[in-house]
């Protein structure tokens, strides 16, 4: 469980994020949606205790992230920023390995997490290649590999997956891929939030959403509950209308 209690940003005479309580369970999938400048980035940041000025309290199963050491919190929670600076002419499989880092496991059981990962990313086929010679979205595929890994173990204790707009880049058929891959990690009991500009997504695989704006938490539950025509016209300021799918169990927002 990851709990953040009172978490604030505070920054050059403006806060970017006001206090916010809110507590992800293992097992579920939670999407942070909301317009731009809304504060989800510097929440998801937060949430990764990589932000040295804000306040609050964060806990990782019930203890203060104060406690727990780099190598442990690295190997449990993982964060995905929105831009990935990489210099060097690594190959797609070498990225994919940087994952591993926290972990003293052999290199034979690297490998086959790495190995693992090139297959559900659907980046075998460029597993030689030299990264900045990728497209944007193949590149983004190999950053997902590589949070993955990261995360990877024999053993079963729950572990943290902070995505921030994963989707951008991505061509449909590999964000539906990433959803379901995300949803799977959460119901198998891990923590996953990401941030998502898509409510669609939102709609079909959260869980849960929270919604921002203008720094503030504003409604956390349900998809269905969260996103209604009222609170999308507030927040985004879009007249929608939701409909049911007529095959399945999701309904989706309409754009009027
Ligand atoms: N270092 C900084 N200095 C000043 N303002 C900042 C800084 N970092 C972020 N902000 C501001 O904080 C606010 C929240 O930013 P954040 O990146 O969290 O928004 P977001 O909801 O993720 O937006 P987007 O959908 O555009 O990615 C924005 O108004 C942004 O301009």
């Amino acid at each position: 469980m990851l709990q953040a209690t009172n978490v604030s940003v505070h920054r050059f005479n403006k806060t970017l994020l006001h206090p916010v309580s809110v507590t992800f369970n293992p097992g579920e999938l939670v999407v942070l949606l909301g317009p731009n400048g809304a504060g989800k980035s510097t929440l998801l940041h937060c949430l990764a205790g990589g932000v040295p000025d804000s306040a609050g309290d964060l806990y990782w199963q019930q203890q203060p992230y104060t406690q727990l050491s780099r190598q442990f919190k690295s190997q449990h929670i993982a964060l995905l920023g929105q831009q990935h600076q990489l210099q060097f002419a690594f190959t797609v499989e070498e990225v994919v390995a940087l994952g591993r880092l926290p972990w003293n496991t052999s290199s034979t059981e690297s490998f086959q997490w790495v190995k693992l990962a090139l297959q559900c990313f659907d980046i075998i086929h460029l597993q030689n290649r030299n990264y900045l010679s990728l497209s944007g979205g193949e590149q983004q595929r190999v950053q997902l590999a590589r949070v993955w890994v990261q995360l990877q173990a024999e053993k079963t204790d729950t572990r943290c997956l902070l995505l921030d707009e994963p989707l951008a880049a991505l061509d449909p058929k590999h964000q539906l891929q990433l959803m379901n891959e995300a949803r799977q990690f959460a119901h198998a009991g891990h923590v996953v939030v990401m941030v998502l500009h898509d409510m669609n997504m939102a709609m079909r695989f959260a869980d849960k959403v929270l919604l921002l704006n203008e720094g503030k938490a504003v409604a956390w539950g349900k998809p269905a509950d969260v996103l209604i025509p009222e609170q999308i016209a507030n927040v985004f300021s879009l007249d929608v209308t939701i409909m049911s799918h007529p095959d399945r169990d999701f309904s989706f927002v309409v754009i009027n």
